[in-house]
């Protein structure tokens, strides 16, 4: 035999390190706590929510490590989300909480926020989803369950709803919408504190808040009494809307809390007869806008009738068609939130 043992097993972790970071495109030394290797068995912890990958990693890892005079027997891949700091204190049960923002009303804010929870789910991790849209409470509609009402057992603290493994809580299982709609600001923000330190939350490793549109005090006033761990901008291409997005960056700025970056929602339209693809407003504002601001461009998603027809049917994409090609973007949307809050995680 050549090598000994200890070089032996000395190449076994280069190979599996420089495959984790090459699958990931990760740096090299980010991905050395990801794994224990016992014996033959390999054990990988990703920090990050991507289980439509795991059986890809398991065979490219397999296929890798075949080579070596002592071959891994099994290979197990978990996910193990950690605790991005907070400038607030955090709430117990919940490990992160990532606010979707947008400048402007109508950029698809609330359709991303849904969309990306049920994603996040897909992709193996804990995901609960608060609308802090107190004026227009749109989750209900989209998750179907508009006539659902919360129940309590202490009186103190308020189940959330579930739907289709994701739990929820808005203002608008608790009052119709056009009361809402009168509340002044204090209120506005009495409620939300109510909504997320008054519900039974249960152990959660992403809890997403659609945040009302806009960047006035409102919204400042909001993103500063949550304990964000990162904010996503969502905005359409159109300059309009990127001038206000711009206004949202600087906002979470303000605050000290990290904008993980960008999606352009309605970048283009897809025709539902032809499947064309047509940029119907301005193209690559939103990559511009990233550029300039140094961010990710998280994702381009298309204006498309499927997209409208199910946020707005509550029968949720990620559910009704699994293999859909915008369900698919969503999960690559998820995958690129979740890694990027790690790298957030690990550089501070
Ligand atoms: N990519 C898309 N393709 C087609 N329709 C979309 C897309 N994104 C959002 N929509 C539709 O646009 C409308 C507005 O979306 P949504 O409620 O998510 O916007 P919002 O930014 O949350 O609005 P608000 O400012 O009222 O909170 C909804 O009818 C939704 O179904």
């Amino acid at each position: 035999m050549f090598f000994s043992s200890k070089t032996s097993n000395e190449s076994l972790h280069h190979d599996i390190q420089h495959c984790l970071a090459e699958f990931f495109a990760m740096p090299i030394e980010k991905v050395g706590a990801w794994f224990e290797l016992k014996g033959k068995s390999l054990t990988i912890s990703l920090p990050f929510a991507a289980q439509s990958l795991h059986q890809l990693l398991k065979d490219t890892l397999a296929a890798k490590l075949a080579l070596h005079l002592s071959p891994v027997k099994d290979i197990d891949v978990l996910t193990n989300i950690g605790v991005a700091p907070t400038l607030m204190a955090k709430r117990p049960k919940i490990k992160n909480i990532i606010a979707i923002a947008s400048g402007k009303g109508g950029v698809g804010k609330s359709t991303t926020s849904v969309n990306l929870a049920f994603a996040l789910l897909a992709e193996g991790v804990k995901v609960g989803i608060l609308d802090a849209d107190i004026y227009g409470p749109s989750i209900p509609i989209m998750l179907g369950n508009v006539d659902a009402k919360p129940s309590s057992e202490d009186q103190k603290q308020v189940d959330p709803i579930m739907a289709h493994g994701l739990v929820a809580s808005s203002i608008g299982y608790f009052v119709p919408a056009e009361n809402a709609t009168v509340w002044r600001g204090p209120m506005a923000s009495k409620a939300l504190s109510q909504l997320l330190n008054e519900t039974n939350w249960p152990e959660l490793d992403y809890l997403i808040v659609d945040m009302p549109p806009g960047t006035g005090d409102i919204q400042l006033t909001l993103a500063q009494q949550i304990p964000v761990s990162g904010a996503i901008i969502v905005t359409t291409p159109q300059d309009l809307a990127l001038a206000d997005a711009t206004k949202g960056i600087a906002m979470f700025n303000k605050v000290k809390v990290p904008v993980l970056g960008l999606v352009e929602n309605m970048s283009y339209h897809i025709c539902s007869q032809c499947g064309h693809h047509e940029a119907i407003f301005a193209e690559h504002g939103g990559q511009k806008l990233a550029t300039q601001y140094n961010l990710p461009l998280l994702a381009q998603l298309p204006l498309n009738i499927d997209i409208r027809v199910h946020a707005d049917g509550g029968i949720p994409l990620q559910i009704s068609q699994p293999t859909h090609p915008l369900t698919l973007a969503y999960q690559e949307l998820a995958r690129e939130v979740s890694k990027g809050l790690y790298l957030k995680v690990t550089t501070s």
